[in-house]
C-alpha cells in the first residue's frame, strides 16, 4: 500500500498557561510509511511527547489533522498501542494477567487468550517470571512486560515514549535489540521518542529532530546503516556529531529560555 500509514497535517499545540501561551508543536507536517522505524529526537521541551500524545489521541491538535491507517483521529484507538517510559502495569495483576488483559476486555474467548498470552512471554523471554507481579521485577522486566501487553492487542502502529529512558545501559541495549527483532518479525511502524542521540541513530530508519518552543521540525534523515549497528563505526560517529550538533543548538534555546523566565521570576 502506498499510502502513508501515519500522516501529520499541519498540526499546531497551543498549552495556555497564566501569563502566556506556549506553542508546543508548530506547523508539523509527517508522512510515515507503513513499517517504519521512525524517531522523535531532540531535549527536553521540543513537544516530541505532545506530537506522540497527538497520535495516540490522548491530547488533540488545537488545529490540523492526524490519520493513523487512513482514519482521523479523534481518540485512543486499538490500531495505535502506546508504550510509556513508566510501565503502566496494573500492580496488582501478574505479568500474565497484565499481558492478557487487553484480550479479556475485547471478550476473546479463554484458550485464544492462554495461546497469545503464552506465545509473547516466550518472545520476550518472560515465561518463567509468568505468575511475578510487576513490583517483584527488575525495570528491564517491566518494560518488556509492557511491550508484551501492547503486543498482545495486535496494534500495527507502536507508538513509544522515552520506553528504555530509566534502564542501566546493558539494559537498554537488549531490550533494543529485542524491539529491533519484533520490529523486523512483527512489521510494525513505530514512532519512538528518545533524547539520546545514539539510541535514535541505533534503532531508526529516520530521525526527526525538533527544535525547542516552537516546536518545529528542524531536519528529517534517513539513517541507511544497516543493522545490526556498530556505534563504534566511523558512519555511526559521522552522523552522531552531526546530530549532537543539531540538538546541542535546541538544547542551548531551551537552557537560555530557562534563563530568561528566571530572571522574569
Ligand atoms: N499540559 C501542559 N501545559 C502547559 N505546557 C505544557 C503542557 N504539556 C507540555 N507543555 C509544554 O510544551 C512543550 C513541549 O512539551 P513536551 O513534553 O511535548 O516536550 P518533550 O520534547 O516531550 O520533552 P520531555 O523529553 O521533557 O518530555 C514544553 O515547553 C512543555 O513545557
Amino acid at each position: 500500500m502506498s499510502e502513508a500509514h501515519i500522516v501529520v497535517k499541519d498540526v499546531n499545540k497551543v498549552f495556555s498557561t497564566p501569563g502566556r501561551d506556549v506553542v508546543a508543536l508548530k506547523d508539523i507536517n509527517l508522512e510515515v510509511p507503513r513499517g517504519q522505524f521512525v524517531c522523535l529526537l531532540g531535549p527536553s521541551g521540543c513537544g516530541k511527547s505532545t506530537l506522540l500524545n497527538a497520535i495516540a489521541g490522548f491530547a488533540l491538535p488545537s488545529s490540523g489533522t492526524i490519520l493513523a491507517d487512513g482514519q482521523v483521529v479523534t481518540a485512543p484507538g486499538p490500531e495505535r498501542g502506546m508504550v510509556f517510559q513508566e510501565y503502566a502495569l496494573f500492580p496488582w495483576m501478574t505479568v500474565e494477567d497484565n499481558v492478557a488483559f487487553g484480550l479479556e476486555i475485547k471478550n476473546q474467548p479463554k484458550a485464544q487468550i492462554r495461546a497469545t498470552v503464552d506465545k509473547l512471554l516466550q518472545m520476550l523471554s518472560l515465561q518463567d517470571f509468568r505468575s511475578r507481579y510487576p513490583k517483584d521485577l527488575s525495570g528491564g522486566m517491566r518494560q518488556r512486560v509492557a511491550i508484551a501487553r501492547v503486543l498482545a492487542l495486535d496494534s500495527p502502529i507502536m507508538l513509544m515514549d522515552e520506553p528504555f529512558g530509566a534502564l542501566d545501559a546493558l539494559t537498554r541495549r537488549n531490550l533494543q535489540d529485542e524491539l529491533l527483532r519484533l520490529w523486523a518479525e512483527l512489521k510494525k511502524t513505530i514512532i519512538f521518542v528518545t533524547h539520546s542521540i545514539e539510541e535514535a541513530i541505533y534503532l531508526a530508519d529516520r530521525i526527526v529532530v525538533m527544535t525547542y518552543r516552537p516546536g518545529t521540525i528542524k531536519k528529517d534523515i534517513v539513517v541507511d546503516l544497516p543493522r545490526l549497528r556498530d556505534p563504534a563505526a566511523a558512519e555511526f560517529n559521522a552522523l552522531k556529531r552531526e546530530l549532537g550538533q543539531l540538538v546541542m543548538e535546541e538544547q542551548q534555546r531551551h537552557h537560555n529560555d530557562e534563563l530568561r523566565m528566571a530572571a522574569v521570576d
